[in-house]
């Protein structure tokens, strides 16, 4: 996941060079970047549930480290110069001629690195589901989370090193490092696969190389089941609203920070990879705490409030004050909103969902918000750009705009999430009570929905 994240970003800080370099306008970049959850939104996501539940997680992590693995080297040809001038490329430019034909093998690439990174989404769940049944669940989901984000961190400090690496700067040199870290990743899972195996061999496991009983299984019949669900709408719109505002704003917020500040490249994204870590630092310790404290719905209010806080500060003051202090400090609010939301949001699922579908669940969760994670960016590049008339340089932008609607998104899902907390008081579900049972330090309540005795 560490290096799929990096992939996922490796272009965000590049998006002035691209625009500079292959003519990609804002829309494009908005397109192109979108475009990773597209054949998840279109069904695969459902397809990668049922898959992982009828083959087991090793075949489907080397399935979905190879579809990334794939996708990247789709992505990588495209913005090459191997590329440039070929038959395919004229092709490509000849339709929808306002997104260049390198954009549209790009995001094409980017549509089967997408399935692959969801699949090893949910597949890494259901690992870490297995691996860490009846012990510190949310804590060993927030190491993961942070090895992501530390992933994140890592590449918006490199990709702009490494794109002014040569002389010339080149976007192919960072993908075509974060593709060769891919290929590392695919090897790391195949040996892991290794040592799934002889888990199940130790443990006993008999079948699909996972904790999978027939009660587990992905039931058609239990998606109407789930779609039917009030709890499953409120924390669904919750987390594509939130995410809305969190992953499609890292695309844009390098460029955002270097029009509002006047910086290059390097030193927004220098500024930027604070967000990353700082949600890297502390989602661990959140988990920690949730699995012994409790206070889930709370703390999903409260990484609401401060994500309105930041977003409303780079749409209305960072424009009026440009001070770098300013900018650092909302985006390491922002790194804390951004640690509260998903420490609290994933291990509540288990308690609001039943164990029988949880696993569907998750997917279906998944699959929500990738709808939010497609349109999203789209739709801020065409924000940015009808807010930007006349504008060429892509140093100029007025980001306010954008900005509001990412701000906006944060007060819908802080609604959900005082929604979910009024509903937990009413029936108990438990999402403001600690996974550990304080009397009983063993009782963890797991992802797999139980309480282990
Ligand atoms: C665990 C969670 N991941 C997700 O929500 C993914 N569906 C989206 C990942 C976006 C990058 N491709 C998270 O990272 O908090």
């Amino acid at each position: 996941m560490l290096f799929a994240y990096m992939f996922v970003d490796v272009m965000s800080p590049l998006q002035s060079l691209i625009e500079t370099q292959r003519g990609w306008s804002p829309e494009s970049f908005g397109y192109y970047a979108g475009a990773e959850y597209i054949f998840n939104v279109l069904g695969f996501l459902i397809l990668a549930g049922i898959i992982l539940d009828k083959m087991g997680v090793r075949f489907t992590g080397t399935l979905s480290a190879s579809l990334m693995v794939g996708g990247a080297l789709i992505k990588l040809y495209a913005v090459s110069n191997m590329f440039e001038g070929t038959g395919l490329e004229s092709w490509l430019d000849s339709w929808w001629t306002s997104m260049p034909g390198s954009a549209k093998l790009a995001a094409f690439g980017f549509m089967i690195f997408g399935c692959g990174c969801e699949m090893a989404g949910i597949t890494v769940s259901k690992a870490i589901a297995k691996w860490f049944n009846g012990k510190e669940m949310a804590l060993a989901m927030g190491l993961e989370m942070a090895i992501a984000r530390i992933g994140v961190f890592a590449i918006f400090s490199i990709s702009p090193r490494l794109a002014d690496w040569m002389g010339t700067p080149t976007v192919v040199i960072p993908i075509a490092f974060c593709s060769a870290l891919l290929c590392i990743g695919l090897l790391c899972f195949i040996a892991f696969s290794f040592m799934d195996r002889a888990y199940d061999a130790e443990t006993g496991t008999s079948k699909n190389s996972g904790a999978e009983t027939a009660e587990e299984e992905f039931k058609v019949s239990d998606v109407a089941k789930i779609f039917s669900s009030q709890l499953f709408w409120i924390v669904a719109l919750l987390c594509v609203l939130y995410y809305s505002a969190i992953f499609p704003f890292q695309r844009y917020a390098a460029n955002m920070l270097q029009c509002n500040l006047d910086l290059d490249a390097t030193q927004a994204a220098d500024i930027f990879r604070w967000f990353p870590i700082g949600a890297a630092i502390l989602t661990p310790f959140l988990g920690y705490f949730l699995d012994r404290k409790g206070k889930g719905a709370t703390m999903l209010i409260f990484g609401a409030v401060l994500m309105i806080v930041c977003h409303l500060t780079f749409a209305l003051v960072l424009p009026s004050v440009p001070s770098t202090a300013i900018a650092f400090s909302a985006i390491v609010v922002l790194g804390i909103s951004f640690s509260l939301v998903p420490a609290a949001l994933w291990p509540s699922v288990p308690k609001i969902m039943e164990a029988r579908y949880l696993g569907s669940a998750y997917s279906l969760i998944f699959w929500v918000q990738n709808v939010g994670l497609c349109l999203f960016p789209i739709l801020i590049g065409q924000v940015l750009q009808a807010s930007n008339p006349g504008i060429t340089d892509p140093l100029k932008y007025n980001y306010t705009v954008p900005m509001l609607v990412f701000a906006s998104l944060g007060v819908l899902a802080l609604g959900f999430g005082i929604w979910l907390k009024i509903l937990d008081a009413r029936n108990h579900y438990g999402l403001e009570l600690p996974n550990i049972n304080p009397t009983k330090e063993e009782g963890i309540m797991t992802s797999e929905g139980m309480t282990m005795e």
